[in-house]
């Protein structure tokens, strides 16, 4: 046999068993152009992190978003890690208003658990992918200043302790991560410029005030339900698609760790962000599938008056998807 006359069958074989993959590929390539670039901050809650393989999943799936070229940046929870800390030291454990009411103890046991055990666990899992994870806290480079928060309960002002809200966000050190082509991973703490201590901020708070302050392009809100559930918890039937005024008509009737989520959502769409979307943590590769194909799942909050339609219309709208590429 000559260089000049290869065997012809061998060529159709090994086009064959490759195609489907580069199909695959080929597909994400509209969805890979529309997102070049962009910003998107992933809250990764406690809830979602209910084994190893859809936190290795987890990890996969932003590794992949920062080598297809968008910035990803993790804000996550640990709301039943703290739970369970807590109860270990024997120390109370209450909720008012979807926050937990914190004492000083309480805030040490939360800041321990959060940047001294997920964080540490999440970085890790990314940094398989290469150096690229860095952890840090709302404290590191004043990322996020707090002051403390009030919850109102039937019209009264209810003090949770060491609750915080975010006063100021200082993104330097985040943009300068991203520009390094780093993983930022922020735990939801931070210090308060008024009394010196330190708060404990929800973490969906905390990722939509950071997703507002980056200018991102999506805050995605990864959690242990499908989406915003219509009527919970008499039924299962998600939300897929609501502006901005209609989940504020909402809001009031919202319940436990959906309240923070979607207040969450509402400002950052109300502050810049194209897309909030909550979604469902525990579909392994739920992130890939949101971001890179039509099956757009859960729930997307969009502006009332999207000022580039192309950062709204998908997955959730199929009449406006990405055009098809030629294969
Ligand atoms: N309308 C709703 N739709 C979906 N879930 C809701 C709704 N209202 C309350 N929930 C509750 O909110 C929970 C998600 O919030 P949370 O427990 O704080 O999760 P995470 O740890 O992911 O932040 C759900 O598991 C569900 O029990
Ligand atoms: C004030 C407040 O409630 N803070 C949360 C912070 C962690 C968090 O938000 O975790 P999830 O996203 O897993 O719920 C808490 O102490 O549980």
């Amino acid at each position: 046999m000559t260089v000049d006359n290869p065997p012809v069958h061998s060529v159709p074989t090994r086009k064959h068993t490759a195609l489907p993959k580069a199909r695959t590929l080929v597909e994400a390539l509209p969805w890979l152009t529309r997102h070049h670039g962009r910003t998107v901050v992933i809250k990764f809650g406690g809830n979602a992190m209910v084994d190893d393989g859809l936190k290795s999943a987890f990890a996969q799936d932003v590794a992949f978003l920062r080598h297809a070229g968008l910035r990803p940046v993790v804000v996550h929870g640990g709301g039943p890690q703290i739970s369970a800390q807590l109860e270990r030291l024997g120390l109370a454990s209450e909720f008012k208003a979807g926050l937990r009411v914190t004492s000083p103890e309480a805030m040490d046991v939360v800041r321990m658990v959060l940047a001294g055990s997920v964080q540490r666990e999440l970085v890790g899992l990314l940094n398989r992918h290469g150096p690229l994870a860095v952890g840090l806290t709302g404290e590191d480079a004043r990322i996020m200043t707090a002051v403390k928060h009030y919850a109102e309960i039937d019209g009264e002002r209810v003090d949770l302790g060491r609750v915080g809200e975010v006063s100021d966000i200082d993104t330097g050190a985040i943009e300068a991560l991203l520009d390094d082509g780093r993983i930022p991973v922020v735990s939801s703490i931070a210090r308060s410029a008024e009394d010196g201590h330190v708060y404990n901020v929800n973490a969906d708070t905390a990722a939509a005030a950071l997703a507002a302050a980056l200018g991102a392009e999506t805050l995605m809100v990864l959690t242990d339900v499908e989406g915003l559930y219509a009527d919970w918890p008499h039924s299962d039937d998600v939300i897929s698609k609501l502006t901005a005024s209609e989940l504020e008509e909402l809001l009031p009737e919202l319940s436990s760790g959906m309240v923070p989520k979607m207040e969450g959502c509402l400002h950052a769409v109300r502050n810049g962000v194209a897309t909030a979307r909550v979604i469902d943590g525990r579909v392994q590769h739920s992130i890939l599938l949101e971001i890179f194909t039509d099956e757009g799942i859960g729930t997307m909050v969009v502006p009332d008056d999207p000022h580039d339609p192309l950062d709204t219309d998908a997955p959730h709208d199929s009449e406006n998807e990405p055009e098809e590429t030629a294969t």
